[in-house]
Parts: structure tokens; sequence; C-alpha cells
């Protein structure tokens, strides 16, 4: 266990709220305890029996303040973070805890730093580095399945997989270097197609793994859907349709929508940020064209377009134009104003509503659904790749394993040795079985104070 100094923080907001606790992780945690009384009595430290809650009187001298308080203290190595802890729940009254604060930083202790409990719990081996970001997606995830995701990292199940590819690799490089140390032994043609099978594997695995990234990341942050269409198709009607309010500014002036709107909504548990675009069209107008600049930016990035056509009249060149730009996108043709035509003007289309009468709303839901679902289902299984790190890690990663796997056979033995020494120590730069401390503040310096 490292020697550190004692740090102490809310884990709790500092507001007011009915109750505000607070930890205090490190050797010496236990002294908070001669700022608290019980039954009038202070405080004999070999009394405190660790993991029961108890009642006490904590007492602020310099304000002369009181409070009833609950206190619990976990024995090192047995807390959260290895070190010895004392959490203390107040009324949640922050003039009184930041008193009380004051008051146990006289005592020698420190204010924590945002995420050094957590950062100490991987430092005392409580945590792998993969379950240190997971607590902090846990708390952030915007859906049911991105909770479940992140609570599965939590427990191990990232960490877990990581190690079985560290395994493999590690046997590869045994069969590898056994070849460097005995050339003349003609083993070599019978080991490579296992080494290849082995790449395979391996390639396999971390593949699952980087696009898990992808759909982790929209079940827990949200799915980009973006309505798009020329002018006066009826987007942003379809936009209020959605909302089921008058959100967005409708007119039958065309160019009425110059700057994008975006709401966020719930399709079938996934959140969907929905964003209104300005019409696409050739425009002499400086901030119309800013606006149309802007829809086709969102266009690219969305996961899914909602690309939208007037079929009560014949279709234009600028209709035909977006068809053209957005025909390798995630979209849904929607042939819009159904209740104005029995003439449609476009065919292929892959559903007709109408977005101001609400024709075939639900039906568009039902689509969207579906598409959402994919995503949904992609991340049932367990391991996944939560953050950006494991995920820009990972392709590295695989890159390299690749490589290897084109060159067995073809190049020296101990060059792709080489290589595969990389591959594995970018594996325990994931976990943090290798770490530096530049790597410690990326995973770290977003954690809130407290975590
Ligand atoms: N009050 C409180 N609630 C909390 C936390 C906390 O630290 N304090 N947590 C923090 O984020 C989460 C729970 N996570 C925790 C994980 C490990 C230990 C812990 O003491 N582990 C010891 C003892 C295990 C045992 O008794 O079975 C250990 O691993 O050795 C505590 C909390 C959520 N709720
Ligand atoms: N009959 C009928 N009219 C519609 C329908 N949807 C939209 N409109 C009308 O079409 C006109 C344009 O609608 P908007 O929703 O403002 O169209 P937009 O695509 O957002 O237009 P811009 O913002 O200019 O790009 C308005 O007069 C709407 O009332 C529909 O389903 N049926
Ligand atoms: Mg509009």
């Amino acid at each position: 266990m490292i020697n550190a100094d004692t740090i102490a923080a809310p884990i709790t907001p500092l507001v007011t709220s009915p109750v505000i606790t607070l930890r205090i992780s490190g050797s010496d945690a236990l002294k908070v305890y001669s700022l608290m009384e019980k039954g009038g009595k202070s405080i004999n430290i070999s009394d405190i029996k660790s993991n029961y809650v108890s009642l006490y009187r904590f007492n602020i001298k310099k304000e002369n303040l009181h409070d009833d308080v609950l206190a619990v203290f976990f024995k090192a190595p047995h807390s959260f973070t290895g070190e010895d802890v004392v959490e203390i729940s107040f009324h949640g009254n922050p003039v009184l805890v930041n008193a009380a604060l004051s008051a146990i930083y006289s005592l020698n202790i420190r204010p924590a730093e945002g995420g050094e409990f957590s950062k100490r719990a991987f430092l005392n081996g409580k945590i792998d580095l993969t379950q240190a970001e997971s607590i902090q997606e846990l708390i952030y995830a915007k859906s049911i399945e991105g909770i479940n995701s992140a609570y599965n990292q939590l427990q191990g199940s990232l960490k877990y997989e990581l190690d079985s590819i560290k395994n493999r690799l590690l046997k590869m490089k045994a069969v590898m270097e056994a070849k460097i140390d005995f050339p003349d032994e003609d083993t070599v043609d019978e080991e490579l197609p296992v080494l290849k099978q082995d790449c395979e594997n391996i390639l396999s695995v971390t593949g699952c793994l980087i696009s898990s990234y992808k759909s982790y990341r929209n079940a827990n942050r949200g799915l980009e859907i973006v309505i798009a269409g020329k002018p006066n198709v009826g987007k942003s009607s379809l936009m209020n349709a959605f909302l089921k309010e008058e959100r967005a500014i409708v007119s039958d002036t065309p160019g009425t929508t110059r700057d994008f709107i975006k709401e966020s909504l719930y399709i079938g548990g996934i959140p969907v940020h929905l964003t209104d675009t300005a019409g696409i069209r050739l425009s002499d107008e400086n901030i119309e064209q800013i606006g149309i600049g802007k829809s086709r930016q969102k266009i690219e990035t969305a996961d899914i377009v909602l690309l939208l056509l007037d079929v009560s009249i014949p279709l234009t060149e600028e209709d035909y134009n977006i068809l053209e730009d957005t025909k390798n996108s995630n979209r849904i043709i929607i042939g819009n104003k159904l209740d104005i035509t029995d003439n449609k003007s476009y065919d292929k289309a892959d559903i007709y509503i109408s977005a101001k009468t609400g024709i075939n709303i639900d039906e568009l839901l039902e689509i969207l659904r579906e598409k959402t679902s994919l995503y949904d289902n992609e991340i049932k299984s367990n391991a996944a790749a939560i953050t950006e790190r494991h995920h820009n890690i990972l392709i590295n990663i695989k890159e390299i394993i690749e490589k290897i796997n084109l060159s067995l056979g073809i190049y020296p033995i101990d060059m792709l040795c080489i290589d595969l020494e990389r591959a594995i120590n970018l594996l325990s730069e994931i976990t943090g079985d290798n770490y530096t401390e530049k790597v410690l503040d990326i995973v770290f310096s977003s954690f809130c104070i407290g975590k």
C-alpha cells in the first residue's frame, strides 16, 4: 500500500439536502473521531468497530456548532480505497458541513482532489483502470442499457476479456521465442498455422470490443438523428410531431429554419438527440447559407438521417441532390404531406406520413425503434470498450496483430516478437498493469471531487 496523505471530501453534493456525507481516507482517518462524542463521552479509538454504523455528536469547537451524525469506519485494506476510511453523514446544511470540513482539515487532513479516492483504489490494487473508468460511466449513463453495461465493466468483464487476450499473446510470444532460441528445430512450419489461428481469434475478439464501443456510446450517450430535406417539406413539423409540442417554428415560407434545433427524447429506451436542420437549397443569402452548411455537416455525422420529401408536389433537382448526398447514410426516406395527395410524386420512400395531421407518425417511430434496438442488442454481450481511451488503444492493438498475421512466415520471427511485445504493453496500458502518471491523469482528471 502506498503511504499517502489523509484526504477528505464530500461524496454527496454539498448543497441543501436531507443528508450530506463526507469521506475521509488515509492512515490518519480515525483522527476525525476526536471531533465526535457519544453519550457525552469522548471516543476511545480502540473501541471503534469497523463496518458498523453508529450515531455520534459532532462538535465544531471554533463555531460552537454541533450536529448528530452517523459515522462508519472501514478498516484498511477492506475499504473502497484500500486505506482506512471513515464516512460521516450530517444533516444536509452546506454551511454546517463546510464548517465540519474546516475542523477536519485542521487535523492534518487535506481536501481530496477530483478522482483521488478512485485513484487510490487503483493504486492499492482494489480495482483496475477499466473498473475505475466504469465508475464514471455508471454515474453518467443515460439509459438502462448504458447503466447495465457500465456495471458489467465495474464487475471486471472488460478486464477479464483483456486479460484473456493478454494470456494468449503471451503464449504466442513464448512459442515465437522458443523459435528464436532454437532456430534449428524444424517446428516452424508446424507452429505457423497455430500462430495464425491465434491471430485470427484475437482479431475477432478485439474487433468485437472495438465495435462494442459505438454501441455502448449510443446506448449511453444517445443516437444523433437528423431531419434533412429541402425547404418547406415539413421538417420542423415532423420535429414538433415527435416532441408533441410546437417546438420549432413552422411556416409556409421556405427557409424558415435557419439554425438547427436540437431536442432529446427516448425511443425504445435509447436516448435520441433529434436535430431539425435548415432546408438545403441553393441560396444567395449569407445567413441561410451558413445554416445550410451546418445542415450538411450534421447529415454527415448523424447516426440516422430522416430524409423528408414533399410527395404532394413533383420532386425537384434539390430533392434528388439530397437523395444522392445521403445514399450512403443510415437513412429513412419519408414521403410527407400524405394528407393532401392521392398521387404521390415519389414511390420509393420507406414510409409515407403527414407531419401536420399525424398520419403514420407512430409507424415511423416503430421503424426507428427497430433501428435503435439494433444498437441495444449489441451491448448485451458483456465486455465492452466504454471509453475513447479503450477504443483507440484497441484499434492500435488490432492493427499490430493484423500486421503480425500477414507477416508470419514472411518476416523474421524476432521482428514479430517485438510487435507482439508492443501489443502486450498496450493491453497493460488499458487495464493499468503498466501505467504512467500521464495515463492516470487522463483517466482520473475527468472525475469529480469525492469520486
Ligand atoms: N456510502 C457509500 N456508498 C457507496 C460507496 C461508498 O464508497 N460509500 N461506493 C463507492 O463508490 C459505492 C459502493 N462501492 C464500494 C465498493 C467497495 C467498498 C469496500 O469497502 N470494499 C472493501 C470491503 C468489501 C466487503 O466488506 O465486502 C474491499 O473491497 O475490501 C465500499 C463501497 C456506491 N455506494
Ligand atoms: N398539408 C400538410 N402540410 C404540411 C405537412 N407538414 C408540413 N406542412 C406545411 O408545410 C409548410 C412548411 O412546414 P415546415 O415544417 O416549416 O417545413 P420545413 O421543412 O421545416 O421548412 P424550412 O424550415 O423552411 O426548411 C408549413 O406550412 C406546414 O404547415 C403535412 O404533413 N401536410
Ligand atoms: Mg423548418
